[in-house]
């Protein structure tokens, strides 16, 4: 597993971009027959990528946890962002289709990952946070996520949040997971910008074309920088940073959450004059 360290803002300001880079931006999850990990100290989150093609892949707790399995101590999310598979968790299967989120609690011993089609193979998203007690392992499909409408047109940001893992949704100890489509012709997601000191934040872009780019910005709001990302890259984003992108056309991407609280709206929103 990749391990990243905690990244304080004073030393981030001195950074190149290829440092930037290596700190914050992690690519390559997505690997056919592979899961692929990342494990971030910010708030201790496991972010991967699971892509099963001829066998089932399994969840593995591997050296960097130094548990019996890799729930011991932890939950996780999972959304699908291809085609169908299933979850299979201690013998119970759940089928998900494109954009379905699964959660699975504390202590759940075997999670087996699995494609409908080797050749058209699912594609699904990880993130997982420390916990403490069992939540009830659940699927949310998206036709049943509530979607919340924001931004406009004039604003260039007109899109819709879907929350998955929240406080109204799927329960949870810490994670909060969802996901952010923008309408065509809208590039900008989080503008103006917030900063949440209380938890840190993964964003995973997908569905882009392979010629897209989007500028993700990140920093404490007077220091902000940027990183150039392509489809199905994600970002660390520490709980100090702003965190907001603009595309070269509209983007989707899944944001998830764990720390001090387990509140959504618990933004602090920068002025803009304060934006550098
Ligand atoms: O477009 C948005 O606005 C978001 O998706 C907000 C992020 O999810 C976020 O930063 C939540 O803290
Ligand atoms: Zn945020």
């Amino acid at each position: 597993m990749d391990i990243r360290y905690a990244a304080n803002p004073e030393d981030t300001k001195k950074y190149t971009t290829e440092k930037l880079r290596n700190e914050f931006l992690i690519e390559s999850l997505f690997e056919n027959g592979a899961i692929n990990m990342v494990y971030s100290h910010h708030d201790r989150v496991i972010v991967g990528g699971a892509i099963p093609t001829s066998s089932a892949l399994r969840l593995d707790a591997g050296d960097a946890l130094r548990t019996d399995f890799f729930l011991e101590r932890r939950e996780i999310g999972i959304v699908n962002i291809g085609p169908k598979g299933k979850v299979v968790v201690d013998g119970e299967a759940f089928e998900l289709n494109k954009r379905d989120c699964l959660y699975v609690g504390l202590g759940k011993k075997e999670v087996l990952f699995e494609s409908d089609d080797q050749a058209n193979p699912a594609r699904f998203y990880l993130v997982s946070s420390p916990a403490h007690k069992e939540y009830p392992t659940k699927k949310l499909p998206i036709a049943e996520a509530q979607p919340t409408k924001l931004g406009s047109d004039s604003e260039s940001n007109n899109r819709t949040i879907y929350k998955y893992i929240h406080d109204e949704g799927l329960q949870s100890c810490q994670l909060m997971m969802g996901m952010t489509l923008l309408e065509p012709n809208n590039m900008w997601n989080t503008m103006p910008a917030h900063v949440h000191d209380r938890r840190m934040e993964v964003y995973l872009y997908f569905d882009m074309d392979e010629e897209s780019r989007v500028f993700h910005f990140m920093g404490e709001p007077g220091e902000t920088r940027h990183l150039v990302v392509k489809n199905e890259d994600a970002i660390i984003s520490p709980p100090w940073s702003i965190h907001s992108g603009v595309g070269t056309k509209n983007y989707t991407f899944i944001w998830a959450m764990a720390g001090e609280n387990y509140t959504f709206k618990d933004m602090d929103f920068v002025k803009m004059e304060d934006l550098k």
